[in-house]
């Protein structure tokens, strides 16, 4: 079968995210991301050669304030590998939030890749792990036979969208030093928490010794991350995304269309996206519809349990008003559009008053991608079970 035959049974292609309010990994390359792309280097990355892949790996790093950076493909092998290259000899764990991605959707990474037991912890003040909440659960290096010790603190910023703040990062720093445990962080949002809070890039970089920094989500790159740290920490990186089937030969493309978007107006995007989020939030507060979280940066996650919503019904009213849902969370970011975002209001607002006729109660976990329940009609009648993830 040729190519086009294949294509003719294929799904219409994905053109605009401007509607799309499932996440911000839906942002689409620019045109003068495309335009760039085309006079990119093609030199060899697993060498080393190519040049727009030192680039944008000097850059981020320069932009972090650390020694180095590696180009990775995905914000997962970022993360996998970097945790991955902080550990040294088993028995020994990971302490991180119970939301955070490395632990909820990283396929069992850490325990697989790194042989290490994760210790998830529920912030005591429901938004973020605090250093007393650190304190409480981590596992000293204390020779007591029966524990695997805290090795590494993965924290993500922003977590939930929730800006992680400063004066609690660096506590927290400070005691990890003390207790030889070391600072990863999750970047996947940290330009959302810079351009929130003014706080430079640079001013994380002092606080973790190593950052995956996301280019695939509010900055709108087609892929990839940039891990940074130490040369020594970066160089051993480079080992273990080769063993993890990470090495990139001609990455020049996909870095120098991500290059654009690094040395672009991103600040301003994001928080043109931070405004529609706290728009909608305001509007759910307006109309009495709880929220699990507080709306820092580019999400509103709403409480569908304490709404007795039913996530089909979300995702059907979202289709309803022509806007893509997926679950609890509505993820803003820098393509959707103004008539979009009145949109999704109507949306969210009629099933929340569909579940005033209708409660829900879920019985599984609150999930971002699946809807638990099984597809229900607009009235609420089931219909069979729903596909909002579709593979
Ligand atoms: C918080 C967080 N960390 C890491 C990742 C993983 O990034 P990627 O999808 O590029 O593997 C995601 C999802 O994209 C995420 O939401
Ligand atoms: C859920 C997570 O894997 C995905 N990166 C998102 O935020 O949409």
């Amino acid at each position: 079968m040729t190519v086009s035959a294949a294509m003719s049974e294929l799904p219409e292609p994905y053109v605009s995210a401007a509607n799309d309010f499932r996440s911000d990994t839906f942002t689409t390359p620019t045109p003068e991301m495309m335009q760039a792309g085309l006079q990119a280097s093609i030199g060899d990355a697993v060498y080393n050669e190519d040049v727009d892949t030192i680039a944008l790996e000097r850059r981020v790093a320069q932009l972090a304030g650390k020694e180095a950076g590696l180009f990775c493909v995905s914000g997962t092998l970022s993360n996998q590998i970097a945790l991955r290259c902080h550990l040294f000899q088993p028995p020994y764990s990971i302490l991180c939030d119970y939301r955070a991605h490395v632990y909820t959707h990283e396929a069992a990474g850490l325990a697989i890749l790194s042989q290490a037991m994760v210790v998830p912890v529920i912030p005591s003040n429901g938004n973020y792990m605090t250093l007393e909440d650190i304190k409480r659960h981590y596992i000293p290096e204390d020779g007591d036979i029966h524990g695997a010790p805290t090795k590494v603190l993965s924290l993500e910023n922003t977590l939930h969208g929730i800006v992680y703040p400063l004066e609690e990062l660096v506590r927290i720093k400070v005691w990890a030093m003390e207790n030889d445990i070391k600072l990863h962080c999750d970047g996947a949002r940290i330009w959302n928490a810079v351009a929130e809070t003014n706080v430079p890039l640079k001013q994380f970089g002092e606080i973790f010794d190593s950052i995956s920094i996301c280019l695939s989500k509010s900055l709108g790159a087609p892929m990839g991350s940039v891990l940074v740290g130490n040369f020594k920490f970066i160089k051993k990186c480079n080992h273990f995304r080769k063993q993890q089937g990470g090495g990139i030969r001609q990455s020049g493309m996909m870095c120098r269309m991500a290059s654009v978007a690094v040395e672009g107006n991103w600040k301003e995007k994001l928080q043109r996206s931070h405004r529609m989020a706290h728009e909608l939030a305001a509007f759910c507060h307006a109309n009495n519809i709880p929220l699990e979280s507080p709306a820092d940066t580019n999400f509103v996650f709403l409480n569908l349990q304490k709404a007795k919503m039913n996530p089909d019904i979300l995702v059907k009213k979202g289709l309803k008003y022509h806007v893509k849902l997926m679950g609890g969370r509505v993820s803003m970011h820098y393509q959707i559009s103004d008539d979009s975002l009145e949109r999704v209001k109507l949306a969210v607002l009629e099933a929340f008053q569909h579940a005033q006729k209708h409660p829900f109660d879920s019985e599984g976990p609150t999930k971002i991608y699946r809807s638990e329940s099984t597809e229900v009609d607009i009235d609420g009648n089931a219909i069979g079970e729903i596909q909002t993830y579709k593979y």
